[in-house]
């Protein structure tokens, strides 16, 4: 703009610098705005984001220096009429402004590409690091943009007169022809890679998508005959592919990407990637390029050309953070984006979110995958969401991540293991904490479990303490608990006052509605978060535990109190009576005011007058009363409905199992019975406490539980649980199907349920061979049983250089360079080590049994299903994890049992061909600590909807408790129901 030309628009080109300058304020402020907005709503940038937070930025700097620059020149020239743009401000403006128009036009087209990538390849687009991607692409966009925009300032360009000679005459044909055709190209191919790209994603969401959901719909959907499927496919997410998590192979974490996204996110971002480029087409690409291209054709740069390009460009920085802001997705108030202010003043930076290949020194990287794979409404398994309640399926996870980012590896810590404690089947979860224990800063103590109450947390040091015979110690917690479980119980009871009077409306029914609820509290208070079943007789184990504690210490008054107070549950206990009568022996003279606990005192009586009426009104009144106790004494049951508790009772599981072990069967006798062959002991496996064991199961057994596996896998399938890569390695497919899943997809017709039972009855086989074999006379419970089938996946074997499962010991966690194995989260049955103890306390005959054997592990069990696939055997190693002392080929019906501890690490080679499926089975000493899902699960199977046809359930009974002798599946061809191969 030649000083004195064209008088009129000069003017104008003046009175505008004014509303430029509100605008850029107004700008500036906004995308500031915007920035801290996407920051808030989402935990974790996404390229995505990044690239919007870019734009933003870009917007703000374009505000800040090159529009204010412009409005302040023209304003002093207002001012006075000698001030004029002198070289140096005319070269930051032109080089400012073009490195920002460039930018932005990169930038809104590296927007739509990386959506269109998103949307048309979406697997792709997660394992290749697309968050790294857009920051090397951005930072290329600056660099292009800089040198471009900067040579015309530095001399490279001289087209006769320089174009800051008179004045500052930025319009491209005044800074050069070759400029202005560079940026021109640059900017018609920015505009036109943005409208390709939006093209292509929109019909990929809005066509090609749906009707690749539709084929698959009509090819899966077979006329509805297995019935079951999730409803509402309409909110499936959009793209289904696994989360993805990317560690260095110190275990950290490098970056993660969730993997589904809905099919509304999906719709958002799509519209607002659009919404971005056409605004950006239309309010600046489009207008830019018309500008410079007529400039260049006339050789002129008329003041309105100036206005033209100016204010397009406030115009674009100023709709821009209106346009997110419509974006629900990334809307925050003024609290949240306060918040986030403040946290990002108070906090470093965030998590290190490099690739692997940041590492030249030649560290592996691992990707691995999300064993829960897909979220999303339609992707999780209903049967799943109904067994994990949504604070422990959800919350933990994302706090810890959120934790991480914050660096509060004490709390990401107990975030996981909160989670892991209700999700003891999670394999992401346990290999997450596994790396945890490895990185300094996080204690043993912090895994601890932030859900927990603090009565069970008191509970479980006061046992850990009775475990390591520290009875001084657990006194104290022990005392705590049971008063602080009363406590509970107490402010639940007076939660039941206010239930509403509603249903028959008599006083007399809204009476017996609260007595219920009031019984049901101490079953409330006895469920571990988490759990669904109530630890049974959790009062009465609580006395059991203090009278332990208190003998041990010599306190006999107060043990022989706590005796007192049991006896008032189960007056007939002869243990306990014993006892009794030993403590008053030892104390002689009958002590005057020695009784039993006021309060147990007091809450027996309570309870009992309430049993009282609530029988009462079943008896007379046709109430219902489902008695959660098993301690009533029968003279409080009306005759009429003993009968039928006493069944209803038995249906409890809990009560599957003897209260008071019978002396085992020794191993050989097993054998026997079993028609069960040892085939390799310890000494032939080149180490300790290891076995296999053959002839577990008949082929035809191995061929339902395999089908079951199957048709578990191709059920998940349809309701978002499938196989997903396998937590262990890239190179196969991972299915995992505990007892209780089994059990609700047989109810769900989902599976037969016959190899949901014959799950349930084969795990108990393993227990009591298990118990038999390495423990004798210690009674063991199963902790968690898991069939897992493993499968190559084709096309990715040659070379591979991994294991299936790498090196690892079951039960603590192995330090291969130090040989040690620590006790610690978050081997499966950690908890063992604190509760293993407790089977040998007390001393008083029947009370306890042996003496504790802390020193010892507990056995692991591994039942193999099939042979046919390649590689995948079982190898024993030293502790230095490297050096191999056995292998074992699985085949059907085997058994490989083991203690789990350092003396047996173990691994998988890696499967090269087909599907090896088994079924591990963790153990426990601790009765507390059974498998809980195990119970449900057999309750689930003996549920009155059975299924239609499915008459197999009463040929074949669920399991019987481990005294029982246990029926075989045979053969079709009716062969013996027992194999003896050789191996
Ligand atoms: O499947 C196997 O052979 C071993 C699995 C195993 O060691 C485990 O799950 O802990
Ligand atoms: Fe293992």
């Amino acid at each position: 703009m030649a000083r004195g030309g064209a008088g009129a628009e000069e003017a104008s080109l003046r009175s505008n610098a004014l509303s430029w300058l509100a605008c850029g304020l107004l700008a500036l402020l906004a995308n500031a705005w915007i920035i801290l907005s996407i920051s808030a709503k989402q935990q974790k940038h996404k390229p995505l984001e990044l690239l919007l937070c870019f734009l933003a930025g870009t917007h703000i700097l374009m505000a800040a220096v090159p529009l204010t620059t412009f409005a302040v020149v023209q304003l002093r020239r207002q001012a006075s009429s000698d001030y004029d743009w002198n070289e140096s401000i005319c070269k930051v403006f032109v080089s400012t402004y073009y490195t920002l128009a460039l930018a932005t036009c990169f930038t809104v087209a590296s927007l739509s590409y990386h959506r269109m990538w998103m949307v048309r390849w979406p697997v792709n687009y997660r394992l290749s690091n697309a968050k790294k991607q857009a920051l090397h692409a951005v930072m290329g966009i600056w660099m292009v943009s800089f040198i471009l925009s900067t040579l015309p300032s530095i001399g490279w360009h001289n087209n006769g007169e320089r174009y800051y000679a008179r004045g500052c005459q930025f319009i491209v044909s005044k800074i050069g022809l070759g400029f202005g055709v560079c940026f021109s190209l640059l900017l018609l191919g920015g505009i036109v890679m943005g409208l390709v790209c939006v093209a292509i994603t929109f019909y990929q969401t809005l066509w090609a998508r749906p009707r690749r959901a539709r084929q698959a719909r009509r090819a899966g959907g077979g006329g509805g005959a297995r019935g079951g499927g999730p409803g509402g496919l309409g909110t499936r997410p959009a793209f289904e592919v696994p989360a993805i998590v990317v560690e260095d192979a110190r275990g950290k974490r490098r970056s993660s990407l969730d993997g589904s996204e809905s099919a509304k996110t999906s719709l958002q971002v799509t519209n607002l990637v659009s919404a971005i480029v056409f605004l950006y087409d239309s309010l600046t690409g489009v207008p830019i390029l018309v500008v410079s291209f007529f400039s260049l054709k006339s050789d002129s740069a008329p003041p309105w050309m100036v206005l033209a390009v100016l204010w397009c460009s406030m115009a674009q920085t100023l709709l821009l953070p209106s346009f997110i802001w419509s974006c629900e997705r990334y809307r925050a108030d003024v609290r949240t984006v306060w918040e986030q202010c403040v946290a990002i003043m108070s906090e470093e930076d965030g998590e290190d979110d490099g690739g692997c290949d940041d590492y030249a020194d030649g560290r592996v990287c691992k990707v691995r995958f999300d064993a829960n794979g897909a979220t999303g409404p339609g992707g999780r398994d209903p049967t799943q969401v109904k067994l994990l309640p949504g604070r422990h399926m959800l919350f933990p996870p994302l706090e810890r991540v959120h934790y991480l980012q914050l660096k509060k590896l004490d709390l990401a810590a107990a975030a996981a293991h909160t989670f892991f404690v209700a999700n003891p089947a999670h394999l992401q979860m346990r290999e997450d904490m596994a790396k945890y224990r490895r990185m300094s800063g996080v204690r043993p103590q912090s895994f601890r479990d932030l859900e927990t109450p603090p009565y069970w947390a008191a509970f479980d040091t006061g046992l850990e303490h009775l475990g390591r015979q520290e009875a001084g110690l657990a006194l104290p917690w022990l005392e705590e608990a049971l008063q602080e479980s009363l406590a509970q119980v107490e402010s639940c009871r007076a939660g039941c006052k206010g239930l509403e009077c509603g249903g028959q409306g008599s006083r007399c029914g809204h009476w017996t509605r609260v007595l219920q609820c009031r019984q049901r509290c101490v079953g409330d208070v006895a469920t571990r978060p988490g759990r669904s079943l109530p630890v049974p007789d959790f009062l009465p184990t609580q006395l059991r535990r203090l009278h332990e504690a208190h003998a041990q210490v010599g306190n006999l008054s107060q043990a022989m109190e706590n005796v007192l107070s049991f006896l008032l549950f189960y007056p007939e206990d002869e243990a306990a009576k014993t006892a009794l009568d030993r403590y008053q022996a030892q104390l002689g003279e009958p002590r005057p005011g020695l009784g039993p606990r006021e309060d147990i005192q007091r809450f027996v009586l309570r309870s009992l007058g309430e049993k009282r009426q609530l029988y009462y009104a079943v008896e007379h009144l046709g109430a219902s009363f489902k008695d959660p106790d098993p301690w009533t004494p029968a003279a409080f049951i009306p005759e009429a409905l003993r009968e039928k508790l006493r069944e209803d009772q038995e249906k409890r599981p809990w009560d599957d199992e003897p209260p008071q072990p019978k002396p085992l069967t020794h191993w050989k006798d097993v054998l026997l019975m079993e028609g069960v062959t040892l085939t390799q002991d310890a000494r032939q496996l080149n180490g300790s406490e290891r076995a296999v064991l053959d002839g577990l199961l008949t082929p035809a057994e191995c061929g339902v539980l395999l089908q079951l596996a199957k048709d578990a896998a191709e059920a998940g399938a349809r309701s978002g649980y499938r196989g997903r890569r396998s937590p262990h390695t890239p190179h196969e497919r991972f299915e995992g199907l505990t007892v209780l899943k089994a059990a609700q997809l047989a109810r769900a017709g989902a599976v037969g349920s016959q190899g949901a039972q014959l799950l349930l009855e084969v795990s108990e086989r393993v227990r009591s061979l298990t118990q038999a074999y390495f423990s004798p006379d210690r009674p063991l419970h199963l902790s968690f049983t898991h069939l897992v089938c493993r499968s190559a996946i084709e096309g990715e074997q040659a070379q591979r250089m991994d294991l299936s499962h790498p090196v690892h010991a079951d039960n603590c966690v192995l330090d291969p360079d130090t040989g040690e194995c620590w006790r610690e989260p978050p081997a499966y049955t950690y908890r063992d080590y604190r509760w293993a103890a407790l089977q040998g306390l007390g001393g008083v005959p029947g009370w306890g049994l042996t003496a504790c054997l802390l020193s010892s592990s507990l056995p692991s069990g591994l039942l193999y299903l099939n042979d046919d696939f390649q590689g995948g055997d079982l190898f024993f190693t030293e502790p230095n994890a490297l050096t191999v002392t056995a292998q074992v080929r699985p085949r059907c019906g085997r058994l490989v049992a083991f203690s789990s501890g350092v003396e047996n690490p173990h691994g998988v080679w890696a499967v090269t061909r087909g599907r090896r499926c088994a079924l591990a089975l963790w153990h426990t000493w601790a009765p507390e600590h059974r498998e809980q899902e195990w119970m449900e699960a057999k309750e689930l199977l003996r549920g009155p909807e059975k299924n239609e046809g499915e008459d197999v359930a009463s040929r074949d009974p669920g399991p019987e408790p481990p005294s029982r002798r246990l029926p075989r599946l045979q053969d079709k061809a009716g062969k013996p129901p027992r194999i003896r191969e050789e191996l």
